[in-house]
């Protein structure tokens, strides 16, 4: 059988914008329903959701017959847990906390086989050859595979043009929580100081040729940053579209005075 083809990876090439949705109920049930919604991505996140690599397993294998593409965010940028989420069939990865280009690098490598990289070699094991079904997967695995970084610091954003910049980085993605948290303004990513180094990582990544993405399940933030150049914005987050969902159908019959506000998005 043929390598899978790694549509989010192309569409980031073809500069066309990418939409997507958090999946934070960890289960493949759930990711599976996120699926059929027609997301052109969705994010199984290993970082803050409660995701063990089994249990990223039963999300892959859930969601591959649609054509929502998975990414998923790894806990730490540990070259052995990204050996065992490339093994699983992972092809696209969300790395955390990305500071340095040194960084980056050890990330790129930790996703290649050598002489270019440490990756070791699972082969008939694993999901991601199809049990060896895919013919020549060593040599030819890393056409398919896509490297996000985060980048979610003050120390990030100052060396985000050397951390695009590095050979086998496909994207950087910006986490405004952790971004406006570490500039001391917890919860309030629309601060201007946050907003301009936003923008600054924006434009670095582009300059460097790389696709940019955020997350901004507000929609007002979502177009900003848009028109400001990120390709792939998740608009979504599924746990807070259920919460919202289910605040607002209950106060349809509450008496108003009993209501509480929405909560926060993130
Ligand atoms: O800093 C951010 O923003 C992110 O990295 C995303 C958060 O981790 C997300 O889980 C908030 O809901």
């Amino acid at each position: 059988m043929n390598m899978p083809h790694n549509a989010f990876k192309a569409a980031l090439n073809n500069r066309a914008t990418q939409y997507g949705i958090w999946a934070g109920f960890a289960t493949g049930y759930a990711a599976e329903i996120v699926a059929t919604t027609g997301y052109d991505w969705m994010l199984i996140d290993g970082e803050h959701a409660p995701n063990t690599v089994p249990g990223v397993l039963a999300q892959l294998q859930a969601v591959a017959p649609y054509s929502t593409t998975p990414v998923v965010r790894a806990v730490t940028g540990d070259a052995n847990l990204i050996k065992q989420l490339l093994d699983i069939g992972a092809q696209t990865l969300m790395i955390p906390m990305v500071e340095t280009a040194e960084q980056a690098a050890t990330l790129v490598r930790a996703m290649r086989y050598p002489p270019h990289g440490i990756r070791g070699v699972g082969g008939g094991l694993t999901r991601a050859t199809r049990w060896d079904a895919v013919p020549d997967y060593l040599n030819t695995a890393h056409e398919q595979l896509c490297l996000i970084v985060q980048v979610e610091s003050r120390l990030g954003v100052e060396n985000v043009e050397a951390i695009a910049a590095v050979e086998g980085v496909d994207a950087v993605f910006i986490g405004p929580a952790d971004l406006s948290i570490g500039l001391g303004h917890a919860g309030n990513p629309g601060h201007p100081e946050v907003q301009e180094r936003i923008q600054h990582a924006v434009k670095a990544t582009l300059a460097a040729g790389k696709a940019c993405g955020i997350l901004a399940p507000n929609e007002e933030d979502a177009r900003r940053y848009q028109g400001w150049g990120c390709q792939f914005i998740a608009v979504a987050i599924d746990i807070s579209l259920l919460r919202q969902s289910a605040t607002a159908t209950l106060a349809r019959y509450r008496t108003p005075a009993t209501e509480q506000a929405p909560s926060r998005t993130y």
